[in-house]
C-alpha cells in the first residue's frame, strides 16, 4: 500500500502506543519522559526571606539612625521580633525576623559600630522573597508527557523528591542486509562495501535517547533473515535497512511478512525513500528502510523520529518546523513530495546542491531539511520555507503543515 507522508504519519501515531513505565531515582531520569504529574509538597520559597545582604527594617525608620546588634545568617531561625528604632543585620536567604517591613542592602546604609544611618526613602517589602512566590505548594510542577531536563531535576531536588516515574527506555534493534556489505572492522574485496548504516541507525537512535543492539547477520537469505528478526522480537524498535525493492534478493518484507508482520504501509509518496515500509509483529514496530545511505537517513528522521518519539510516552510528540527564508534561488524536479536536505545558518536555509540517494557525504552537514510538494519546482531566494531541524528538537503536540511551498 502506498501512502502520503502525512498518511505515514498518522498512522504511525495511531498505531505506536508510549511503552510501560518504571521508577527511578533521580539521578537516572534525565531526558526520559516523565509518566505522573508532580506535585509541589513545599512553598518555593520555603519561608519568607531577605533578597539581598542588609538590613530588616521598619519603613517609619526611612532617614534616620537605628541601633543594630544582631545578625541573622542563612539558616538561622529567627527569635526576637525587630522594633522601631532598631535594624537587625541580615544575609541573602536568612528568614526575615517578625515585625521585618523592608530589606536596606548594606551598600544603601552607613554603618559606624552599632549604628546604621538609613536611607531617605524605604518602599515596604523591598528585597522581600515571599513563601511560596516562585511555586506554592499544591501546585503541579512536573506533568505526564515532559521530558526530564537538568532544570526539572533541580525542581524535583528542590522539592526533596527521590524517585520519579518515567516511561522506560525505548529498545532498538537493527541490523543491515546485503551480502555485498561488511562491517567496518573487516578487511574487504574489491567488489563489497563496508556497511555504514546500520552504525548510522545504532548512533541516531542513541542520540535519541534508545537502547541500541546490533544483530549481525553473514548471509543474505530469508531463513538467515527470519533468524535475525526472531532473535529481536524482544525489541520496541526493528529497523532494517536495504533489500526492500524489486531487486532478485529483496526479501526483507517477505521475511517479516513470514513471521506475521501486521503492514501499515510498504511505499511512501517521498523522495527519496519511497521504498520504506512500516508495520508491526506483536507490539515491535517494524520498519524497512532502503539501502541507498542518504535515502535511509532521511526515511530515519522523517518516520522513525515519529516512531521514536510516539513510543516515548513525550505528550509533543510532533515534529515542527522553524520557518525561515531560502539563502539563494532552488530548482526541484517535479513530480514528487521532495526531502532536500541543507544548510541553516541561523537566519536562512539553503538545500545543498549535490544530495543523491546513494550518497553518504551531504549528510554531515545537514542542520535540517524541507519537504515540497510535487507541483513545486522553483523556489526563489527569500522564499518562506519550512525547516525540519536534525540537531534540535522542535516539537509540540499539534499537527503543523511541514511542506516548503504549494
Ligand atoms: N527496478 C527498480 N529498482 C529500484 C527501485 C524500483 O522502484 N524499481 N527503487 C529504487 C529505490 S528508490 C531505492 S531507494 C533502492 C532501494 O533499494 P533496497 O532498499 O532494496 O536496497 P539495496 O538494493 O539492498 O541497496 C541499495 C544500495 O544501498 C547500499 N546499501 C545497502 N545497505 C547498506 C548499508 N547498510 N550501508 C551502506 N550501503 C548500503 C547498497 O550497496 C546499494 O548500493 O532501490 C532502487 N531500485
Ligand atoms: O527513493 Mo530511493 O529511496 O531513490 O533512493
Amino acid at each position: 500500500m502506498t501512502v502520503s507522508i502525512t498518511e505515514a504519519l498518522d498512522i504511525i501515531y495511531k498505531n505506536i502506543q508510549p511503552l510501560s513505565t518504571e521508577i527511578l531515582p533521580i539521578e537516572m531520569v534525565l531526558g526520559r519522559i516523565c509518566a505522573e504529574d508532580v506535585t509541589a509538597v513545599l512553598d518555593m520559597p520555603r519561608f519568607d526571606n531577605s533578597a539581598m545582604d542588609g538590613y530588616a527594617v521598619k519603613c517609619a525608620d526611612a532617614g534616620k539612625t537605628v541601633r543594630c546588634t544582631e545578625v541573622i545568617f542563612a539558616g538561622d531561625s529567627p527569635q526576637t521580633p525587630l522594633k522601631q528604632g532598631e535594624a537587625i543585620k541580615i544575609m541573602t536567604g536568612a528568614p526575615l525576623p517578625e515585625g521585618c517591613e523592608a530589606i536596606v542592602p548594606v551598600e544603601q546604609a552607613e554603618a559606624k559600630g552599632d549604628d546604621v544611618m538609613l536611607p531617605p526613602e524605604i518602599l515596604p517589602g523591598s528585597f522581600h522573597r515571599e513563601a511560596g512566590s516562585d511555586m506554592g505548594s499544591g501546585a503541579v510542577y512536573l506533568s505526564l508527557g515532559e521530558e526530564i531536563n537538568a532544570y526539572r531535576i533541580a525542581l524535583l531536588a528542590s522539592q526533596g523528591v527521590t524517585h520519579l516515574q518515567v516511561f522506560r527506555k525505548i529498545k532498538v534493534v537493527v541490523f543491515g542486509t546485503g551480502d555485498e556489505l561488511r562491517p567496518h572492522y573487516e578487511k574487504i574485496e574489491a567488489h563489497q562495501l563496508y556497511n555504514s548504516n546500520t552504525p548510522m541507525f545504532l548512533e541516531r537512535a542513541k542520540e535519541l535517547g534508545c537502547e541500541v543492539r546490533y544483530v549481525p547477520r553473514s548471509i543474505d537469505t530469508i531463513a538467515s533473515l527470519e533468524e535475525a528478526i526472531r532473535s529481536s522480537i524482544d525489541a520496541d524498535i526493528i529497523i532494517t535497512s536495504g533489500g526492500v525493492s524489486m531487486g532478485d534478493k529483496d526479501f526483507t518484507k517477505e521475511a517479516f511478512r513470514n513471521l506475521g508482520m501486521e503492514l501499515f504501509f510498504d511505499k511512501v509518496q517521498i523522495k527519496p525513500g519511497k521504498p520504506t515500509a512500516f508495520g508491526k509483529i506483536g507490539d515491535t514496530a517494524i520498519i524497512n528502510l532502503p539501502g541507498n545511505p542518504l535515502a535511509s537517513m532521511v526515511n530515519f528522521e522523517v518516520f522513525i523520529r515519529a516512531v521514536i518519539y510516539r513510543m516515548s510516552g513525550a505528550k509533543a510528540y510532533r515534529q515542527n518546523t522553524i520557518e525561515t527564508t531560502l539563502r539563494e534561488d532552488f530548482r526541484i524536479k517535479a513530480g514528487n513530495y521532495t526531502v532536500k536536505l541543507g544548510s541553516f545558518d541561523g537566519k536562512t536555509f539553503m538545500p545543498f546542491k549535490q544530495q543523491l540517494p546513494g550518497m553518504l557525504s551531504p549528510m554531515q552537514h545537514a542542520d535540517g531539511y524541507i519537504i515540497t510538494p510535487p507541483d513545486v519546482t522553483f523556489l526563489a531566494k527569500g522564499t518562506k520555507v519550512r525547516m525540519i531541524p536534525i540537531h534540535w528538537d522542535c516539537r509540540s503536540e499539534k499537527e503543523e503543515v511541514f511542506f516548503t511551498g504549494g
